[in-house]
């Protein structure tokens, strides 16, 4: 599947990458013609402030407009077109109304000229370099472990009794309710690799699977539960860690933030709503913007590409590929991110 945007008269001609050889990137995943396209504009600025080595794919629905297409490919974003995704027709009630299009993120796993990826949501920033999270063993599915402790999970057994897995010493999950429940991952990011029959699997499943508040984020907790892995949470912090679990948090060591608590996209911060008057959240929202309104992080066409010249097809891929086999020097070139 060529990404869209990358006209095929230059591809290199000739140039098959070998199907074995891996090559990797970032995915994120965009929606509607509102506001987050500035989230992703500020993750590929912030990528390229980490000097990450890897591509940033967007996969937009065909609702996202020509003109937001065009702002993140002049970022150096790589743009699929995928179709929605529906949950199966449905009463349920889900934490945000717009949850529903979440499940779309699913058409990721078809993305397989990618051997792996890490996705992230646009209402995420990467602070430091996260590239060697692409070498952890295959087969396994990565993510941070998620926290209960939000009234958006008031629909909860462990909300009610006031379990969390992120202190499962504090209030002890009772035996009357069978076992605990598994580790619970944010979908926020995780680390994974594309698969068709994955992908298939994937979409079936959800055919026969009745929906729950948390849309893709639960099903895809349900459905990788098998080979989910915890990875530490400097790699996702999810923001209501910082009031809810403190003793967890080292602000200064913190690698990704996820801004998904309410009122804290940065793009539409106000500091009116619960727990947004705080420092450390006034500080990582201009974190976020110093990025966002950084120019010399802009991404700069290649030396040679003259402007309106077509869009330089992205080699990092296929550099990357080549070189883990030996068969050229790794040169690393500027990611597209
Ligand atoms: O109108 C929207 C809503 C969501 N998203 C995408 O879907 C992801 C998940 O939604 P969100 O981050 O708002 O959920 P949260 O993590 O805050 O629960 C976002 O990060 C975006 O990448 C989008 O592109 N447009
Ligand atoms: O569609 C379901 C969403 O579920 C998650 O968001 C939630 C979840 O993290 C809760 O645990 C938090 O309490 C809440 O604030 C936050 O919005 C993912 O971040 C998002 O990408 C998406 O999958
Ligand atoms: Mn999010």
């Amino acid at each position: 599947m060529a990404p869209e945007g990358v006209p095929t008269a230059i591809k290199p001609e000739g140039f098959t990458k070998p199907a074995s050889l891996p090559s990797r990137a970032y995915v994120t995943f965009l929606a509607g013609n509102g506001d987050y396209v500035k989230g992703v504009v500020g993750l590929a600025k912030g990528l390229r402030k980490v000097k990450t080595a890897y591509p940033l794919v967007v996969a937009v629905l065909p609702d996202v407009p020509e003109e937001h297409r065009q702002i993140l490919r002049s970022q150096g974003c790589i743009i699929q077109q995928i179709e929605p995704v529906y949950p199966p027709e449905n009463q349920t009630q889900f934490a945000m109304a717009y949850y529903v299009i979440n499940y779309s993120k699913l058409r990721i796993w078809e993305f397989v000229e990618y051997s792996k990826m890490i996705y992230l949501d646009g209402d995420i920033q990467v602070f430091d370099n996260i590239d060697h999270l692409f070498d952890l063993p295959d087969g396994i599915f990565y993510a941070v472990m998620d926290c209960f402790c939000e009234k958006t999970w008031g629909h909860t057994p462990q909300y009610k009794i006031g379990y969390c897995q992120q202190c499962p010493e504090k209030v002890q999950w009772p035996a009357e309710l069978g076992p605990p429940p598994a580790p619970y991952f944010n979908a926020g990011m995780f680390v994974f690799e594309p698969s068709l029959s994955t992908y298939d699997d994937l979409l079936k499943t959800l055919k026969i699977t009745p929906p729950t508040p948390f849309a893709e984020q639960d099903f895809l907790n349900m459905y990788f539960r098998n080979i989910y892995e915890p990875i530490p949470l400097v790699y996702n912090l999810v923001l209501a860690m910082l009031w809810r679990h403190p003793e967890n948090v080292d602000l200064g060591k913190v690698k990704v933030v996820h801004y998904c608590a309410t009122g804290s996209k940065p793009w539409r911060y106000t500091g009116k709503e619960e727990n947004m008057e705080r420092e450390d959240i006034k500080l990582l929202v201009k974190k976020w913007w110093d990025i966002y309104n950084d120019e010399s992080l802009d991404y700069k066409k290649p030396v040679g590409v003259a402007a309106g010249d077509a869009q330089p097809i992205n080699m990092q891929p296929f550099i990357a590929a080549l070189s883990e086999a030996g068969a050229v020097p790794y040169v690393t070139a500027p990611s597209a991110a």
